[in-house]
């Protein structure tokens, strides 16, 4: 099984470069973001308990994020891999997803970074609010308060994948195309 978490900033690319990954490498996409959105549009009791949080820019309390990713986990036995989209986000996530991935026979290969300018995403997720509908990419506080939850609980993933030499980083900046070929010859190199 080959596992890869994607990881970078809101708007660095994540789930445009996902997929093309997912389809190349069959793997299964797991987006948190996307499958709090279903839940949200669904109101479901978990969209219920995440709507407030995501609304805002914050991020969803771990426990409740944690059994969500690990049911949709255990939906897939027979995948090839997963490319984790938005799943590690903080530290206590980053360990959950290692005690957890290690009872089904497996753990996490790689992480792969999307880098990008701050002033560049902003602008992007400006843009993407236009037409995408999302409250959160809306309106530029709430913009904000999603950088500054990435640099107080996200950032410091950085530090714990590299410790375990498992942490790539790729330049964000460039055409669809140029970023996944970039990203695919870190992965034709694991
Ligand atoms: N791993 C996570 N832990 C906690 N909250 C999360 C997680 N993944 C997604 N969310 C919630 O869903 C929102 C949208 O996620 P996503 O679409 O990945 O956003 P972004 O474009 O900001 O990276 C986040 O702002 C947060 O409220």
């Amino acid at each position: 099984m080959i596992n890869i978490v994607l990881f970078g900033k809101p708007g660095a690319g994540k789930g445009t470069q996902a997929e093309f990954l997912k389809e190349k490498y069959k793997l299964t996409h797991l987006s948190t973001g996307d499958i709090f959105r279903f839940n949200l549009k669904n109101d479901t009791d978990l969209g219920k308990k995440a709507r407030v949080f995501m609304d805002n820019g914050e991020l969803v309390p771990c426990e409740v994020t944690t059994a969500m990713l690990i049911d949709e986990v255990n939906k897939h036995p027979d995948t090839a891999g997963f490319l984790f989209d938005g799943y590690p986000r903080t530290l206590d996530q980053a360990q959950a997803l290692d005690k957890f991935l290690p009872t089904i026979g497996s753990g996490v290969t790689a992480t792969i970074a999307l880098e990008a300018d701050d002033e560049i995403l902003v602008a992007r997720l400006l843009e993407r609010g236009k037409t995408s509908g999302r409250v959160d990419d809306q309106d530029e506080e709430k913009i904000r308060v999603r950088y500054q939850e990435y640099n107080e609980k996200t950032a410091p993933l950085i530090g714990y994948y590299k410790e375990q030499n498992k942490f790539h980083a790729v330049n964000g900046i460039g055409t669809i195309e140029d970023i996944t070929e970039r990203l695919t010859s870190v992965i034709d190199n694991l």
